[in-house]
């Protein structure tokens, strides 16, 4: 039996987590109801997003990061919709970091993959979850961005000047790192200034990589983004 070469042929495989943040209240969106459990074409945002981790090749395990006032909101919406996906469910924090944070602990396995993911950004690909997962175990992490399509002018004391816009990333999640380095950063102490995970792994002295985002991956934020989300969804389900 050739046990070289086939032990050769199996690649190291990591355990896969992701850690999907749905502890915000959607202040922006202006509606009564956090837009993670707003329904899209018949479905709450949040179910959309955990579907697409859970069909993904690399099947990671999921930890849910949501208010503890909701998960009795949750347990009855997922009784609703016969919602049957493993999850592991946990409180939310204060802010994102913090609900980043409670979910890394959760996790004890230091050679594992992390990725992070806005439960609010429901049109992510499993392409994208599979690539995030593949590069981070190569080069430590992985961001999803895409470039921008508009111009860029930068604002100092009251004048604009023109960016090189090749030159400007627009930054989304997934956002794939190995454990220890993710953990190690989530060691600092909170700064306004981590708007993501990658700028708290940044600040701990490590290097972002980043990958090719899809500019259907939006951020549901704004209550005109519900109309665009469902728009879209529709226009992938009459692909398949
Ligand atoms: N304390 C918090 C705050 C935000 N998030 C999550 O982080 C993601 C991105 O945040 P954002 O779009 O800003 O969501 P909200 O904080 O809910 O919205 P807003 O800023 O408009 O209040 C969302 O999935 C949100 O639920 C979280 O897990 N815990
Ligand atoms: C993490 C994020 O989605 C990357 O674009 C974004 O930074 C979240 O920002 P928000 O201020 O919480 O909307």
């Amino acid at each position: 039996m050739p046990t070289t070469a086939l032990t050769s042929q199996i690649s190291d495989p990591k355990s896969t987590h992701a850690i999907i943040v749905a502890g915000g209240s959607g202040s922006r969106m202006q509606s009564a109801l956090p837009k993670q459990f707003i329904e899209l074409c018949g479905e709450p945002v949040l179910m959309h997003t955990i579907r697409v981790f859970h069909e993904s090749p690399s099947s990671p395990q999921i930890i849910l990061a949501l208010h503890a006032n909701y998960h009795e909101l949750w347990a009855a919406l997922c009784s609703k919709h016969n919602f049957t996906i493993p999850h592991l469910l946990i409180a939310g924090g204060e802010t994102r970091f913090h609900s980043v944070k409670n979910a890394i602990d959760q996790i004890t396995d230091t050679n594992a993959l992390i990725a992070i993911h806005d439960a609010v950004r429901p049109l992510v690909s499993t392409d994208i979850i599979d690539e995030a997962y593949r590069c981070a175990a190569e080069h430590g992490s992985a961001v999803t961005a895409v470039k921008s399509r508009d111009s860029i002018r930068q604002v100092t004391d009251g004048t604009s000047t023109s960016l090189n816009r090749d030159s400007i990333y627009l930054v989304q999640t997934p956002q794939t790192f190995q454990a220890a380095l993710l953990k190690k950063a989530y060691e600092q102490q909170y700064s306004d200034n981590f708007t993501d995970d990658a700028s708290v792994v940044e600040q701990s002295g490590a290097k972002i990589t980043l990958i090719e985002g899809d500019h259907s991956n939006i951020k549901i934020t704004f209550p005109q983004d519900i109309a665009i989300a469902e728009a879209l969804i529709n226009k992938k389900s009459h692909q398949l």
